[in-house]
């Protein structure tokens, strides 16, 4: 059952938490969605976040809802996982739940709940927009992170769903760096070809999403601490020309993994993403 769990006015348009079934995971998830004003149908910015959190980070830090509204532009953030006590997890913050990584698992025990990729490519959209003024047709997606490496996959495997695509320090490499090569592993186990299909880099290098995006729009912020361990987003820029993929890639200086970060640059996105859609 579908419920709505919170609504505030926000900006002259309305802000929802909402609850719902998934077949995907196999339990209720939970999304924030920004409605402006108006009747629609509106264009939709999908979020994903990061590792440790929910819909509400984004939510309550990013301060994307002002130029959603000037922009007439819907954003749906939802959860990074599965949760529950039914639900596999593991006591470190980067795998199980908080830590989705947009896959669909294969290995036990995380196949039955962690289904993150058609979670967010179906059981959210059918949801989406049953529910809300929506355009299926006008989507963009973003995200921060592991959200970064989810919109950056999601997008370019699904260019009929999503029409943009940008990111903030996203994880581009998954395969060759900690965060991804544990939840890769983990999720999808030892054989690294099915790693593939969810690592941007190899995306680029294997053809897929070739021709769909006129430009990628990524930030990154020059002291974020993960930037050398876990980022390195030369490695997509280097993929993307080999690809003919346009990138901008813009590297701030000072500023670090939060959201203090994001939420400096949040406008530049959302007018990136309004353009397109
Ligand atoms: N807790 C981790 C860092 C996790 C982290 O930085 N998460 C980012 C996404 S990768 C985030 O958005 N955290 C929540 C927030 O800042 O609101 C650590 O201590 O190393």
């Amino acid at each position: 059952m579908f419920e709505t769990l919170e609504t505030h006015m926000c900006f002259g348009g309305s802000l929802k938490i909402c609850r719902h079934p998934s077949a995907a995971t196999g339990t209720g998830m939970r999304f924030s969605v920004f409605t402006p004003a108006g009747p629609g149908p509106f264009p939709v910015l999908t979020f994903l976040s990061g590792l440790t959190c929910t819909e509400e980070n984004f939510t309550v830090k990013a301060g994307a809802y002002k130029k959603a509204a000037e922009l007439g532009l819907m954003i749906v953030a939802p959860d990074t996982s599965p949760r529950g006590d039914g639900v596999a997890n593991d006591a470190a913050y980067d795998l199980g739940q908080g830590a989705g990584f947009y896959v669909d698992a294969t290995e036990a025990p995380w196949a039955p709940h962690f289904n993150m990729y058609s979670y967010i490519t179906r059981d959210l959209q059918d949801i989406l927009f049953a529910q809300f003024p929506g355009d299926r047709k006008r989507q963009g997606i973003s995200g921060h992170s592991m959200g970064g490496h989810g919109a950056l996959t999601l997008a370019l495997r699904n260019p009929d769903l999503y029409r943009s695509v940008s990111a903030f320090a996203p994880i581009v490499s998954p395969s060759t760096v900690p965060w991804g090569e544990k939840a890769l592993a983990a999720y999808l186990g030892p054989d690294q070809s099915r790693w593939r299909a969810h690592d941007a880099c190899c995306l680029l290098a294997d053809g897929v999403g070739r021709g769909a995006f006129d430009d990628i729009l990524i930030d990154q912020g020059s002291a974020d601490n993960f930037l050398e361990p876990q980022l390195q987003p030369h490695l997509f820029t280097q993929a993307a020309a080999e690809a003919g993929q346009k990138v901008t890639l813009r590297l701030q200086e000072g500023y670090d993994h939060s959201y203090y970060f994001i939420s400096t640059f949040m406008d530049d996105h959302l007018e990136f993403h309004a353009q397109r859609l």
